[in-house]
């Protein structure tokens, strides 16, 4: 029996053979389609560093952000072949792609895609190492600390001199961020809180006490009028969605002072390596079309991360090696 035209496309994929490709797409032959191995022509053009098959099958309308069964797509494959030019061109395509569709690679943001309206009304269990909402789904781990220390270090040690000015932070969690902000004794520390549970559980250990700390109850969008504005500010909240960190973004050029830095988790596409490079891109074009200069401070994480830190939690945010902390600098004055 011969070959399928989709199997053929696969044969030219590998080979990178562009003519053949447009061929078989020109007699209908299916770009999407997923061979024996869970593969898309598109994957095997880009594993192999065919960057013009790729851009041949893309303009076919082939799927960039199909994964294979072990959860790789086409940008990936091209990552883990060293690949640049195949890269670049499927990087290109995903931004473009998700700039105008929105939100198709990653429905969540950074912590959680839970319905956060849903979350602020359930009640959350506090274990030793970590915060847990309904359905084993993790809002907080301590692996975090040390991402959650290098956050606090970004926003705290901007200016140069003169002590650490007004911080504020959104999502206090298990307090990671805000302790290692208090080592920095800065002038003023706001911490906006949703959930009831959280927030009890920070006045109860005396949080509220705490000469320099100022603690606002409620969402974040519903708090915006108590909020002044600041030098350094973190945002990481839970079950929010990349859209809401967006909405957050609309409001920085008031709550950040000029030369102010801000950083948020960033746990975007947390476990898939081209997603998650893909809006560390978004956000930075974002964020620098608004005037901010960008900076990522690649973190090794694979030290924090042994497999049974995840026992008990259903949705394993981070399966990346390296955690990419992003530290914006608002524009200066005179910029
Ligand atoms: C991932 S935890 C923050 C962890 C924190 N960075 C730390 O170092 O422990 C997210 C926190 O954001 C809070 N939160 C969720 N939605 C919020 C909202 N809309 N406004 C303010 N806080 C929110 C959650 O209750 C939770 O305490």
């Amino acid at each position: 029996m011969g070959k399928t035209a989709e199997a053929l496309l696969c044969d030219a994929a590998v080979v990178g053979d562009c003519e053949r490709l447009r061929e078989l797409l020109a007699a209908g032959a299916d770009p999407s389609f997923f061979d024996s191995d869970g593969m898309t022509p598109m994957m095997h053009a880009a594993a192999g560093g065919h960057a013009n098959a790729v851009s041949c099958l893309l303009n076919a309308g082939a799927p960039w952000n199909a994964l294979s069964p072990s959860n790789l797509s086409a940008g990936d494959f091209s990552m883990l072949n060293d690949h640049q030019e195949a890269f670049d061109v499927l990087l290109n395509f995903a931004i473009q792609a998700e700039l105008v569709l929105g939100t198709v690679a990653c429905g969540g943001g950074g912590h959680g895609s839970a319905s956060n309206e849903g979350y602020l009304k359930e009640r959350v269990v506090f274990g030793e190492d970590r915060i847990m909402a309904a359905d084993s789904k993790a809002v907080m781990m301590a692996w975090e600390r040390p991402l959650m220390e290098a956050h606090a270090r970004a926003i705290c040690c901007a200016g140069a001199g003169d002590g650490v000015g007004r911080i504020l932070n959104v999502g206090f969690g298990m307090g990671l961020v805000d302790e290692a902000i208090q080592r920095y004794s800065p002038m003023e520390h706001t911490i906006v809180e949703a959930h009831s549970e959280v927030y009890d559980r920070m006045i109860r250990s005396g949080w509220g006490e705490k000469e320099n700390v100022k603690i606002v109850f409620g969402k974040w969008q519903d708090v915006l009028p108590q909020l002044g504005s600041y030098d350094g500010i973190f945002f990481d909240t839970y079950g929010e969605y990349y859209e809401d960190m967006r909405e957050f973004h609309k409001h920085l050029h008031r709550l950040l002072k000029p030369g102010g830095i801000y950083s948020y988790f960033n746990g975007l596409c947390g476990s898939n390596a081209f997603f998650h490079v893909v809006y560390c891109h978004l956000v930075a074009l974002e964020l620098e079309n608004l005037g901010y200069s960008t900076q990522f401070i690649a973190l090794p994480v694979k030290d924090c991360l042994s497999e049974d830190v995840w026992t008990g939690v259903k949705h394993k945010y981070w399966l990346l090696d390296t955690y990419n902390l992003p530290v914006y600098q608002a524009p200066c004055d005179s910029d």
